[in-house]
């Protein structure tokens, strides 16, 4: 378990090394700054953003197997996690983050621009009406009950696309409850910043 600051540290430049740290330090710091102008994440958050948000993002990518190419879609991205975190530790993979809301668009452009995440595309629209692309892979925290976040993701969703999905304490029963055919699809992983919180994974092509 990841339980404090240090230890997020740790776990993140082991994925990512000197340079996501140092990125990951500007973005620490624009986040605070602009969270006292429009709400991006909880306040107590920050306090621990280490942890709550750079390690709770980072611990997808080992899940996903290291051979996997192709971009990695990360839906209603907010303040960008788990997404800018994704495109700092992969800069050789492309990120495509997908935000609605245009001053959390506005943010993910401006930090995209600023770290030179030039594998980070930020798709401002609505996942509705964004063009139908294949994904190698499909996160998205706290984005929609697991039925909908399916029906919405299935269009991008190939044969080989992997499933990350952080989904707090619901996560075992948010599978149990979806239809035989998808259930078989995935299982639920144990977040290691979150002992009481979990993270559906899978892979496959789900039916609209
Ligand atoms: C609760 S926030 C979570 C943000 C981030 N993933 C996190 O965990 O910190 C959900 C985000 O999804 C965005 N969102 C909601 N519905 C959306 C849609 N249909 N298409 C794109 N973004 C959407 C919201 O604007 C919001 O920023």
């Amino acid at each position: 378990m990841i339980s404090n600051e240090t230890d997020a540290r740790s776990f993140i430049a082991g994925l990512g090394g000197a340079e996501a740290i140092a990125k990951l330090e500007v973005l620490a710091e624009d986040l605070r700054a602009e969270n006292a102008r429009q709400n991006l994440v909880s306040k107590g958050s920050l306090e621990e953003v280490w942890v709550r948000h750079f390690a709770d993002s980072a611990q997808l990518i080992p899940h996903v197997p290291r051979e996997t190419r192709g971009a990695w879609f990360d839906l209603g991205s907010g303040a960008g996690f788990p997404g800018l975190v994704l495109a700092i530790l992969r800069p050789d993979e492309p990120t495509v983050l997908i935000e609605s809301r245009k001053r959390r668009i506005e943010w993910l452009e401006a930090m995209a621009r600023k770290l030179e995440l030039a594998n980070c595309e930020i798709e401002g629209k609505r996942l509705e009406l964004a063009d139908t692309r294949k994904a190698a892979v499909i996160s998205a925290r706290a984005f929609a009950p697991l039925p909908k976040l399916l029906s919405l993701s299935a269009r991008f969703s190939t044969a080989r696309t992997h499933w990350v999905l952080p989904k707090g304490r619901s996560a075992a029963q948010e599978v149990e409850e979806l239809p035989r055919k998808q259930r078989k699809m995935f299982h639920v992983e144990h977040s290691i910043t979150d002992d009481e919180a979990g993270i559906v994974v899978g892979q496959g092509k789900v039916e609209a």
